[in-house]
């Protein structure tokens, strides 16, 4: 079994070829403009033309209007939306039919309730991604927050469309994450990071090796 890597939230030529040379299989591109990870739609259409044939391209939104998806849209060549605010599943399916393009769902986790969500977004999307959930008032992020939730709450369980895990994923715990969960997608973005927004090649690097690993020990 091989475990497939999103590195999210890249912002430099550098950091996307070391996602590339090392063995991710989907990068993402950060277009919420409060976060530190954001690119504006000039860098971020520089950078997806830059993506090589077989890595696959995401654009982030958080709860994003029409005229900020067709902004980046119009110029961006992506491969699929990630929502990752509090979109309805009325308004994901409306955005996936309007743009014709494949959508992926944030599902923000803390409990097994927050499981009951689910059949409704995957009826609509392409592809669902379990995050943790930001604890209220402590920070101020949707997502990127370098935090984990209770593994144990997706243990054993399937879902009707292909996933994604993230949340405080690093080197040291992508193992036990991916045991736990069963997951066969990782998404990754703080622990690569040597302070907010500025991922490196080198920890880009030293993330796909664990995953490897990963994946050696699963055969
Ligand atoms: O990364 C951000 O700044 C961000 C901001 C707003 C919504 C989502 C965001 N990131 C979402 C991602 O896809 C991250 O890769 C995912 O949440 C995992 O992040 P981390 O826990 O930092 O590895």
């Amino acid at each position: 079994m091989s475990i497939d890597t999103k590195i999210c939230g890249i912002r430099t030529p550098e950091v996307l070829e070391a996602a590339a040379k090392h063995g991710a299989r989907w990068v993402g591109f950060n277009f919420y403009p409060p976060s530190p990870r954001s690119v504006a739609p000039d860098l971020g259409a520089e950078l997806a033309r830059m993506v090589p044939t077989g890595l696959r391209s995401v654009g982030l939104f958080v709860d994003p209007a029409d005229d900020e998806l067709e902004a980046v849209l119009g110029r961006v060549p992506l491969d699929m939306i990630q929502l990752h605010g509090g979109e309805t599943p009325e308004r994901v399916a409306e955005i996936k039919a309007r743009w014709a393009m494949p959508v992926m769902k944030a599902i923000k986790i803390a409990t097994v309730e927050d499981l009951a969500a689910i059949p409704a977004y995957a009826a609509v999307s392409d592809r669902l991604l379990f995050d943790a959930k930001p604890p209220k008032g402590v920070v101020s992020l949707p997502g990127g927050n370098g935090l984990a939730f209770d593994w144990s709450i997706l243990s054993g369980r399937t879902w009707a469309k292909p996933w994604m895990l993230a949340g405080g994923l690093t080197e040291a715990n992508v193992a036990e994450a991916v045991a736990r969960t069963g997951a066969t997608v990782v998404d990754v973005s703080s622990s690569i990071e040597e302070r907010p927004g500025h991922k490196t090649p080198e920890r880009v690097e030293r993330f796909l090796a664990a995953v490897r690993a990963v994946a050696v020990m699963a055969n």
